[in-house]
């Protein structure tokens, strides 16, 4: 069963064409990497899905409903969640009251709520950071700190998840960990879309790659498939990324 639909998806800032009439499935509990060269358009499509950019053109929908152009938190309510390239997590707030902020109710009305501390020593169990609630996320090493990321975006009890460069600046042990984790959020039926440059770290994780370039929809197929495709290798040789 078909969960995310993207159809022609257009995305263009001023005169460039970000994302060019790109297409993309998603099947419920399917693991799929979504790679291209640099400046393809990869965040991009990231961005449009999470309502952080308004669409050109094209439509969204997930879960059977359209979502285009809805706003960020409509999105994570239907059960849409990200995780960013780039780690923000609250210096001055414990690693508690950081993955707290992601449950608590999205209205300026709501002074109470949010989840219990034993569901957030679950969510921070889920990636195995729940020792270290106590403390403040400056202390925290860089894969300990992606780790809460994922604890926040787990937090808004996602049906997907999409993770953008996941495994970026993580040695091979931290690397193999998090593919691990990812294969248990799979089966506690959480899909994954995960963003990467090249296919290396998604061999053995993902069922499916869609290739991007140029904005546009290039490949798809299984990683051994999308290793073999002459196309994919000159879109790779043309933006000079070595895989
Ligand atoms: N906010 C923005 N304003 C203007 N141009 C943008 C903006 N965001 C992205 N772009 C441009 O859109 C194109 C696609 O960028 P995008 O970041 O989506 O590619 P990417 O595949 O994620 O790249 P990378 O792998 O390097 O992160 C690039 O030419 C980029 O410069």
């Amino acid at each position: 069963m078909t969960l995310l639909e993207i159809d022609g998806l257009t995305k263009r800032f001023g005169g460039l064409v970000a994302v060019d009439d790109f297409d993309m499935t998603v099947e419920r509990g399917e693991i799929v990497g979504l790679i291209g060269p640099n400046g393809s358009g990869k965040s991009t499509v990231f961005n449009c899905l999470m309502g952080i950019y308004n669409v050109t053109d094209g439509q969204i929908h997930f879960d059977g409903e359209e979502i285009t152009n809805d706003s960020t938190h409509e999105i994570v309510n239907r059960g849409l969640s990200r995780v960013s390239q780039e780690s923000n997590p609250i210096d001055d707030m414990t690693v508690r009251e950081n993955i707290k902020l992601f449950t608590l109710p999205n209205s300026i009305l709501a002074f109470s709520g949010g989840a219990s501390d034993e569901e957030i020593a679950e969510y921070a169990a889920r990636v195995d950071i729940e020792d270290q609630l106590e403390e403040h996320p400056g202390s925290m090493p860089h894969a300990g700190v992606r780790r809460l990321e994922i604890a926040k975006a787990l937090a808004t009890e996602p049906e997907m998840l999409l993770l953008d460069e996941p495994f970026a600046g993580m040695n091979q042990q931290e690397i193999t960990e998090l593919a691990a984790k990812m294969e248990e959020f799979r089966e506690e039926g959480i899909t994954q879309v995960v963003v990467d440059h090249n296919m290396g770290g998604l061999m053995g994780l993902v069922d499916r790659i869609v290739v991007i370039n140029n904005g546009d929809f290039l490949a798809a197929g299984t990683p051994e498939e999308i290793a073999g495709d002459d196309d994919v290798q000159e879109a790779y040789l043309a933006g000079e990324v070595t895989q």
